[in-house]
């Protein structure tokens, strides 16, 4: 085995930490070649497909690359914004505020993005950040509930991006935030502030991309964080059981995926006489092809086209500061005991959380 070439290992080099936001990926351009390249690589990670080579690569290249990639290149131009995928651009400003945040709070860290599939690729940051010093990573995947097909994936290609490097940096992986109590309340601050300048549904779907129901059946965590956050959400709501509902919507292929789906879901509601419904999508936390196509424009017009009258798509967290407070939270969580601040900061950090605890502690004793 031949490892990738180093510079020679020099004495005294400060090293740093980096914090890696890894999302999805998306395609370059919407266009047919575009998305056909995006799919050829997303659709041929064994994480996503699990059906064996021999038999998916005739049907990956035979049907769903020459007739999927047109129509999703259309579906894509109709999200397209001037500075590119929304997915890209969302991913992109999280990076940049959290590491804003982070260096508000007193941590030297750098702080990257990098997608799955497409660019910037997780190698190629990773080889970055290796080359700007950094010898301890925090990859951090944009996905709050664990799936086999996305978080587990994203750490396969950086364990397979290390495990063709001599000297491999001291690494931490976040594997799920579904119940961080700082996502919670972000998710709830979002409807909150949509009901104050809306009012509220008769119904408020909580939408989760699907996977395939077999997954669940051979140990996939994937279902239960997802109606774990749901729960938390409504909880925090104060919501009853009837006035909530979990779906799992971009079914993909024949076999049975997690049930129930969100547009026959939406479309039975509509002809039972719900007359407004208000859609969330908490497992994705930037919006991207599947919220704002799928989501807020077929399901929409399926809703309607069934009867219903007022149907509310509530964007994903994206840049909301509630959100990136989260987000550092998560990531400080996980940065403990790694060397990121200096002595100064440091103290300046105890200082403040001895402040909060102190008020906590004052507050308490108040209401006892
Ligand atoms: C949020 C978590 C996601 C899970 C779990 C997930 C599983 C999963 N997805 C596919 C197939 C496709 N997904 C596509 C787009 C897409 N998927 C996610 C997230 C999860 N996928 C996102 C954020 C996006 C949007 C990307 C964007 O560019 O905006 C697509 C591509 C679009 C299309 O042609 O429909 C496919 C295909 C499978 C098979 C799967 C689990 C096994
Ligand atoms: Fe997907
Ligand atoms: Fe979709």
């Amino acid at each position: 085995m031949a490892f990738r070439k180093e510079p020679p290992y020099t004495h005294g080099t400060a090293e740093q930490t980096a914090v890696v936001l890894v999302n999805l990926g998306t395609p370059d351009a919407p266009t047919a070649p575009a998305v056909r390249r995006y799919l050829k690589q997303f659709l041929s990670d064994p994480r996503v497909v699990e059906i064996p080579r021999a038999l998916w690569a005739p049907i990956l290249h035979g049907i769903i690359l020459p007739f999927r990639s047109a129509r999703s290149a259309a579906k894509y131009a109709s999200i397209w914004g001037a500075d590119g995928s929304p997915l890209k651009v969302h991913t992109e400003k999280q990076a940049m505020l959290l590491r804003g945040y982070l260096g508000e709070r007193g941590h030297q860290v750098q702080v990257a993005h990098a997608m799955r599939y497409g660019a910037p690729s997780l190698p190629q940051v990773l080889q970055q950040l290796q080359e700007q010093g950094c010898s301890r990573i925090l990859v951090l995947p944009a996905y709050p509930q664990y799936a086999g097909s996305t978080t587990a994936s994203v750490y396969d290609a950086v364990f397979a991006h290390y495990a063709a490097q001599r000297n491999v940096p001291e690494l931490r992986l976040v594997r799920h935030y579904h119940d961080h109590e700082a996502y919670i309340e972000a998710l709830k601050h979002s409807v909150l502030a949509h009901w104050d300048a809306h009012g509220r549904p008769d119904k408020l779907v909580m939408s989760f991309h699907g996977v395939p129901r077999r997954t669940l059946e051979l140990g996939d965590p994937y279902h239960c964080e997802c109606h774990k956050t749901a729960r938390l959400v409504a909880t925090q709501l104060g919501l009853t059981d009837e006035q909530y509902l979990v779906t799992f919507q971009s079914r993909f292929g024949k076999a049975e995926w997690l049930q129930p789906y969100t547009a026959p879901t939406l479309r039975r509601l509509a002809q039972q006489g719900i007359r407004r419904v208000d859609v969330m999508c908490p497992g994705f936390v930037a919006d991207c092809l599947e919220t704002l196509e799928e989501i807020d424009m077929e399901v929409r017009q399926d809703f309607l086209d069934a009867g219903g009258r007022e149907f509310h798509y509530i964007p994903c967290l994206n840049e909301n500061p509630a959100w990136i407070h989260a987000l550092t939270d998560i990531a400080e969580e996980h940065l403990l005991g790694w060397p990121t601040m200096s002595n100064a900061a440091a103290r300046d950090a105890q200082a403040r959380e001895l402040a909060i605890s102190r008020e906590q502690a004052r507050r308490l004793g108040a209401v006892q």
